[in-house]
């Protein structure tokens, strides 16, 4: 299938976990997809590995809570391929602490990532897109975390709450550009972010047994909606959380 043939996609944190899945799927799909991270040698292995199964792609390391990082990566996508139609703004970062514990330092690294890289990285997508004058898509990983709370992870949810809203409104101003914002939201996807926590006693099998369908997603279960919200069949949705997490939020 390809789908997104003809498109430039950048996936923020695709070195590993949800991220590189949708990378992998986007090049699956003919998207050209650039692969970002701070870790320069993923970007690069990651990037040949697509290369090697017959799809186009290019490794820009990019510390998405840096703004100059952040127009590097798209001052090089737009070099190599021209044109920027999909931005997932997935990069994110979790620390699990009790609130009255977690330090200012740990809240300021995490909103830097998880906000502020989501939210800059976003703007520069706007612009590109306005420029170009053909409308675009930008996807934000969210989670469940928006809508429902989480013990020891306040410091992590607000980021997610801050999402959703920041969905929203791009999207009420970006829709007269004909550039749809759509949030993915997440349930527990068993990727490295949380393998710490999954790592006490009885935390894996008490998360499971609270998720409807019987199992942690995998991280590839995240690319068919994160195709969708890069397709021409999602012209109409915008604003919103698509939730992809076994049923959890309707608990
Ligand atoms: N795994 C889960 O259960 C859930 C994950 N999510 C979200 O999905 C997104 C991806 O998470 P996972 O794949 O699970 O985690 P992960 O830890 O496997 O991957 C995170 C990716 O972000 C990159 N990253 C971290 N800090 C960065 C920075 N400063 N600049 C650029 N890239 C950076 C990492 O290099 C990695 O590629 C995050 O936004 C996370 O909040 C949302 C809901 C559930
Ligand atoms: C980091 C957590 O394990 C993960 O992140 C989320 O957003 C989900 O709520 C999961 O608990």
């Amino acid at each position: 299938m390809s789908r997104l043939a003809g498109k430039t996609a950048i996936v923020t944190g695709s070195t590993r976990g949800i991220g590189k899945a949708i990378a992998i799927r986007y090049a699956r799909e003919g998207a050209n997809v650039v692969v970002s991270g701070t870790n320069a040698a993923l970007c690069a292995e990651v990037a040949e590995a697509i290369r090697k199964e017959g799809g186009t792609a290019l490794g820009v390391p990019c510390d998405i809570s840096e703004l100059e990082a952040i127009h590097h990566l798209y001052d090089r996508t737009l070099d190599v391929f021209g044109e920027i139609n999909i931005v997932v703004n997935n990069a994110g970062i979790a620390v699990f602490k009790p609130f009255v514990e977690v330090d200012p330092e740990t809240v300021r690294r995490i909103w830097n990532v998880n906000l502020f890289g989501t939210f800059f990285s976003g703007q520069r997508a706007a612009r590109e897109m306005i420029r170009q004058g053909k409308g675009g898509k930008i996807i934000n990983m969210s989670s469940i975390s928006e809508e429902v709370g989480t013990a020891n992870l306040t410091q992590y949810a607000t980021t997610k709450g801050g999402i959703k809203i920041m969905t929203k409104c791009m999207a009420l101003e970006l829709a007269q550009y004909r550039i749809n914002v759509n949030a993915i939201g997440a349930g527990v996807i068993d990727t490295d972010i949380s393998q710490e926590e999954f790592a006490k006693p009885g935390m894996r099998e008490e998360t499971v047994r609270r998720i409807p369908w019987g199992r942690m997603g995998a991280s590839e279960d995240l690319a068919g909606t994160a195709v969708f919200l890069a397709h021409e069949d999602s012209d109409y949705v915008t604003g919103t959380t698509v939730f992809v997490d076994g049923g959890l939020i309707a608990m």
